[in-house]
């Protein structure tokens, strides 16, 4: 039997237990709050993060990382921005082991991905990224998914993409690792984009316009990085863009509507797009890369723009070819 380690306690991590569990994978979930594991174990149901979803008896909550098997898959399910800090503390459990990130975003301090940032804190584990569209409520009610992993030894990538599908999680296999990370972590900013759109009543249209040229700069980041295009073409990429710049259940949509609508948003909600829009923005500028959109969202988060100075500066830039 398959043996998983999930190392975050969040919507994810307790969604991706809970089916890899149902598809007969032993789990352990590890959540960093002993209070919240106390629950989760007392309950059957992480009340905090995943409610109204039941554990299945095959997955076991810890928040103890003393033992981590050495050739079984662990996921990485932890908000972007502390995996760094997180894998520093940890490489003493972790190195050696297949690590799979399924954080989505770019690392504000060194502005790299989550399998740099692997690669670096332990440097005999084996990285992987797993993403791709999924909402965790989806993936909790059993919903059918199709997700991307993407791995640079190949057959590394394909014990994880056999070990990780489920009758209803279907893996697709890349090598390509910075077109799958980059895909996941870029997507999240023009979805917050697609919501102020939204929010701030421009339409559909607009909406649809700023996707397509969204997409056009998360191309240039790729190639940029070395990544391929057809992968951003793919699930990691223009399925996660459709899917979280056109619903609600997407948090970095509805933070970008909020903005849109000039409202309040819960500071407490995992957004990550909002650290990757200044990381990505950061990136692009030492590069020297054209990426306008990505430019805006991180000037409007640091308040140096309204949005109708924002709209008003994307419409009259220099007319150009597609
Ligand atoms: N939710 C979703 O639908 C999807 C999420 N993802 C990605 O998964 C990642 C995690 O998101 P998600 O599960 O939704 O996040 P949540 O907001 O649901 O939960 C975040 C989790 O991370 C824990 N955490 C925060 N900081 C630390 C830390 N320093 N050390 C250890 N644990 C920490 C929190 O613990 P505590 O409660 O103690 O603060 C909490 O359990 C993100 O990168 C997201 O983009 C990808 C696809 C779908
Ligand atoms: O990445 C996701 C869906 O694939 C989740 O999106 P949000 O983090 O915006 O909720």
């Amino acid at each position: 039997m398959t043996r998983i380690t999930v190392l975050g306690a969040g919507a994810f991590g307790t969604a991706l237990a809970v089916t890899l569990a149902r598809g007969g994978a032993s789990v352990t979930l590890w959540a960093r709050n002993p209070g919240q594991v106390a629950q989760m174990q007392n309950t059957g149901e992480n009340k905090a993060r995943l409610p109204g979803v039941k554990l299945p008896i095959n997955v076991a909550v810890t928040s103890e990382i003393s033992f981590v098997p050495a050739d079984e898959p662990v996921l990485l399910t932890l908000p972007m921005q502390t995996l760094r800090g997180f894998l520093s503390e940890s490489r003493a459990q972790l190195d050696g082991r297949k690590l799979v990130a399924c954080c989505k975003g770019i690392d504000l301090t060194t502005l790299e991905g989550p399998a740099s940032l692997i690669a670096r804190a332990c440097p005999k584990a084996v990285p992987a990224i797993l993403t791709g569209p999924s909402f965790a409520a989806d993936i909790a009610r059993g919903l059918p998914t199709a997700l991307t992993l993407a791995c640079a030894d190949d057959a590394a990538g394909e014990e994880l993409q056999r070990r990780l599908s489920t009758p209803v999680l279907r893996l697709y296999r890349s090598t390509d690792v910075t077109g799958a990370e980059l895909g996941g972590a870029l997507k999240n900013v023009i979805a917050i984009a697609a919501g102020i759109v939204t929010g701030s009543g421009l339409g559909d249209s607009a909406r649809a316009a700023l996707m397509t040229r969204g997409y056009a700069e998360m191309a240039r980041m790729v190639t940029e990085l070395g990544g391929r295009p057809e992968t951003l073409a793919g699930l990691s990429g223009f399925g996660d863009l459709v899917l979280t710049c056109t619903s609600t259940q997407s948090r970095n949509f509805r933070f970008g509507m909020a903005l849109g609508r000039g409202e309040e948003f819960d500071p407490s909600v995992t957004v990550e797009g909002a650290a990757t829009a200044r990381a990505v923005a950061a990136l692009a500028g030492k590069r020297g890369l054209d990426m306008p959109i990505t430019a805006m969202i991180a000037a409007l988060l640091d308040r140096k723009l309204t949005i109708a100075e924002a709209v008003s500066a994307l419409l009259s830039r220099p007319l150009k070819q597609e």
